[in-house]
């Protein structure tokens, strides 16, 4: 993997592009969750009909092209890892490719490294008169966390003398398939009979569906992450058992349950007493490498000014997170494995070349075009050139619902923004295609897709208007898959002979087109780079601006003919 050392030192000041002219408004819009996929059925985006993205593609070929957006090519450990929001927004802002946070937390763990850093020291403090508790995402999607991360933290922990262990799951079925939160409590659970055989007091203590509880982002919904706080620090959910397999199966019991949604759960001794509150003197670990989801908890757990919902308790203990969720925020203080440090992100290097920006999506995704393309940075590079707009997402109910989103709203704000000309680069992102694709639901699908293709033709009418370019793309693939399938590409049945649904991204590569009428004559996608991905794209846009793009920067996909 081309893991490049950032350019310290360099200057910020870019070279002007020899053939490309600076001061033309750019519209850089993100489809999320939209690959390339063959037609079929399972095919929400063909199935939708997408006549403004098909024009794109039949109108000027040498302006369209696919990119990789999984494995190594957005720093992910291997080329089985679907892409993801958080590593492809990076790589999209930052035209780098960086070891990501699953990659570091397996180097940190492989190497025993892990044991030796600050955040472990800092736990580790709690293991004599405390109890450790763990909490995060039940999965192998690899994407916010990965069991077999888990599965070796509670080994090497044990190792490094933590006595009592209490394991708090958030069931998925959006990175993996429904279901599978049954298999993987059973799995945790012969794990923590092995570390029960060895003497360890470990155990699952409370739960329930990511979706509903705990792992919301930029701050949606607090009432998810109270739910959870409930659950976890409290030990006070409707739902008790006795053991979480229990839990797990009798809630999906429900006709309606899935494990993205379950219901938070408690576990409870014989007298119906909880049995892994987090008390005063307990150490927590967020295991979650991913950030988005894992700010808000970090916060609950760490701040001491609190406004969000009545905690109720605030116990004293000594927190870390697998990753530093927040590099601004320095959130949470403690943690296991330093994060990568994205540098020099094209927005940085824009913002110093005097480019003004207006960046905007909905709630569900605002922080990818804001946060994640700036390296997970809060906040922005200087505010008197950027103006980042948010636009509230639909709370309390399932994005199968309201499939259109916010789709039209999102494009009338990148309109206004255009129409302005008071930005010289519009960015958006459009969620449906990704949202309401983890819903797994394919009528609604569809219509979130046709959504998606409807704004992107309001976007590119305002763009025709004044003169300007579009980059269109997207992060990586969802709505272009919704079936699992075999080795030959055939949908997998389950039982009753009903294709198994695929609510997780994919491993497909996903568009890029260029275009409109500022774009010079002769641009057109270089053919050198079979293999390019989602960080070349920082390069194209920087051309498209009118500059060079920094040395060390993944290189840009367009060439300029001689016509
Ligand atoms: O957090 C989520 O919603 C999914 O796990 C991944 O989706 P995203 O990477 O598109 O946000
Ligand atoms: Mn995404
Ligand atoms: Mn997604």
């Amino acid at each position: 993997m081309a893991t490049r050392p950032p350019a310290e030192g360099k200057p910020w000041e870019l070279a002007a592009h020899p053939r490309l002219a600076k001061g033309k408004m750019v519209g850089v819009v993100v489809l999320d969750g939209w690959g390339e996929a063959p037609p079929d059925p399972f095919n929400c985006i063909h199935a939708a009909g997408t006549p403004t993205l098909d024009a794109l593609k039949k109108a000027a070929p040498e302006r369209w092209r696919l990119i990789k957006a999984h494995g190594t090519a957005v720093g992910l450990p291997t080329d089985d890892d679907m892409g993801n929001s958080e590593v492809g927004h990076n790589a999209l802002g930052a035209g780098q490719i960086y070891a990501q946070g699953a990659k570091l937390v397996d180097l940190a763990l492989a190497s025993g490294k892990i044991y030796e850093g600050e955040g472990f020291k800092y736990i580790r403090e709690s293991f004599d008169s405390g109890t450790l508790h763990l909490i995060g995402l039940l999965s192998d999607g690899g994407v916010h966390s990965r069991f077999d991360q888990l599965q070796l933290l509670l080994e090497g922990a044990s190792e490094h003398g933590a006595r009592r262990i209490r394991v708090h799951v958030l069931t998925d079925g959006r990175d993996v398939l429904d279901g599978s939160s049954v298999r993987f409590v059973e799995m945790l659970e012969e794990d923590l009979a092995r570390l029960r055989d060895k003497g360890v007091d470990a155990r699952i203590a409370s739960g329930g569906g990511r979706m509903y509880v705990t792992m919301d982002r930029y701050e949606n919904d607090w009432q998810v992450v109270k739910r959870g706080w409930d659950a976890h620090v409290l030990g006070e959910a409707p739902h008790k058992y006795k053991n979480a397999l229990e839990a797990v199966k009798k809630l999906r019991e429900d006709p309606k349950a899935n494990d993205q949604y379950l219901p938070p759960f408690v576990i409870v001794d014989e007298s119906g007493k909880p049995v892994g509150q987090i008390q005063d003197g307990d150490a927590v670990v967020t295991f979650n490498f991913r950030a988005d989801r894992m700010v808000m908890l970090a916060k609950a757990l760490e701040y001491e000014n609190f406004d969000k919902f009545d905690r109720v308790r605030f116990p004293k203990i000594r927190y870390a997170g697998m990753l530093q969720y927040d590099g601004e925020l320095k959130l949470p203080s403690h943690y296991l494995v330093a994060p990568p440090e994205i540098e020099r992100t094209s927005g940085e290097y824009l913002a110093h070349n005097g480019v003004r920006i207006y960046a905007c999506s909905e709630t569900v995704k605002f922080g990818h075009v804001t946060f994640f393309w700036n390296g997970n940075r809060s906040g922005y590079f200087n505010p008197s050139l950027e103006k980042y707009e948010e636009i509230p997402s639909d709370i309390g109910i399932p994005f199968n619902v309201q499939p259109k989103m916010k789709a039209l709203e999102i494009a009338q704000k990148a309109r206004d923004a255009i129409l302005s000309r008071k930005f010289d680069q519009v960015r958006v992102n459009i969620a449906n295609g990704d949202m309401v694709g983890h819903t797994g639901d394919i009528e609604a699908t569809i219509v979130g897709c046709k959504a998606a293709d409807e704004a992107v033709k309001i976007v590119l009418d305002a763009i025709e208007q004044v003169g300007g370019i579009f980059v269109l793309t997207a992060d990586h693939g969802n709505a272009e898959d919704m079936a699992k399938r075999d080795k030959s590409g055939k949908p997998l049945r389950d039982k009753d002979g009903k294709v198994q649904t695929l609510t997780s991204h994919t491993l497909n590569p996903v568009p890029i087109a260029i275009g409109g009428p500022g774009l010079a004559p002769g641009v057109r996608f270089r053919t050198d780079l079979p293999n390019a991905g989602l960080a070349n794209v920082a390069a194209t846009v920087m051309n498209l601006h009118g500059f060079e793009a920094p040395d060390h920067y993944e290189p840009t996909l367009i060439e300029v003919a001689d016509k």
